[in-house]
Parts: C-alpha cells; structure tokens; sequence
C-alpha cells in the first residue's frame, strides 16, 4: 500500500508540526503568523538582527532544517524575544509575546512531551 504523503513525513517533522499548531492557536491576533513588516514596525529590521515568525518555522519543518527539537523551541524563543525587544513594555506585541512565551514552554517541558515516546531521544 502506498502511505500518504504525511505519512512519509520524518517523525520528527510530525511532531514539529503538531507543536507548531499548538503554539499557533496561543497567537489569536495573528501576531506571530508572518514575518513583521518594516513598514508597521518602523526600523524593524535595524534592531531585529535574526527574525522569526510562525510561517518560517513551518517552512523551516518542510526543509527538515530542525535537526531536533531543541533547535525548534529556540526559534520559538527568539520569536518571542524579538517581540519583547522591539517592541516597549505595556505594547500589545510585547504583552501577546509574554503571553505566548510562558504559555508556549509549559506545552515543551519534559513532562508534557515524554508522552510522545522516543521520538526526542
Ligand atoms: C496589527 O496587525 C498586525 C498584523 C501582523 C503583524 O505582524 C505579522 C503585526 C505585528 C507584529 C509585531 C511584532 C510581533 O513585533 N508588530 C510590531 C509592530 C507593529 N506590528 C506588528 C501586527
């Protein structure tokens, strides 16, 4: 029998994947979802040297460029550390990245992913 293509997927990309939906339904606003635009976020680009979004992190699951899960939580983190540098506290963008970064790591601690088997080891 000829498995989906999902199926073919490495189990690591599934599990990446799966972990990104779950941090996608924290960002309600979209906020995360794409790259920020210099023309919203004046300077942007001047003070964020290695952006991060939610799209490139798919994209970066489809390219299998996430060598382990590690690699793939600290993109998450830089994500919402570039949220909290650009923008000041009290902003929207700085309060959602809080937000996000708290309620993201508790569904990455040890306990919460050792139920998905070996994979991680
Ligand atoms: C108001 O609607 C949107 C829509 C998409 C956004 O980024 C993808 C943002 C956005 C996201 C951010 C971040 C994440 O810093 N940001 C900063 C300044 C101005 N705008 C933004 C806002």
């Amino acid at each position: 029998c000829v498995l989906k293509a999902s199926q073919k997927r490495r189990p690591l990309s599934r599990l990446l994947e799966q972990l990104l939906r779950n941090l996608e339904k924290r960002d309600p606003n979209q906020f995360f979802a794409w790259p920020v635009n210099d023309n919203f976020a004046p300077g942007y680009s001047n003070i964020i040297r290695r952006p991060m979004d939610f799209s490139t992190m798919k994209q970066k699951i489809d390219d299998n460029e996430y060598k382990s899960l590690n690699c793939f939580i600290n993109d998450f983190k830089l994500m919402c550390n570039n949220a909290m540098k650009y923008n000041k506290p009290g902003t929207v963008y700085h309060k959602a990245a809080r937000r996000l970064l708290h309620s993201g790591l508790k569904q990455l601690t040890p306990a919460k992913l050792r139920p998905l088997g070996n994979i991680l080891t």
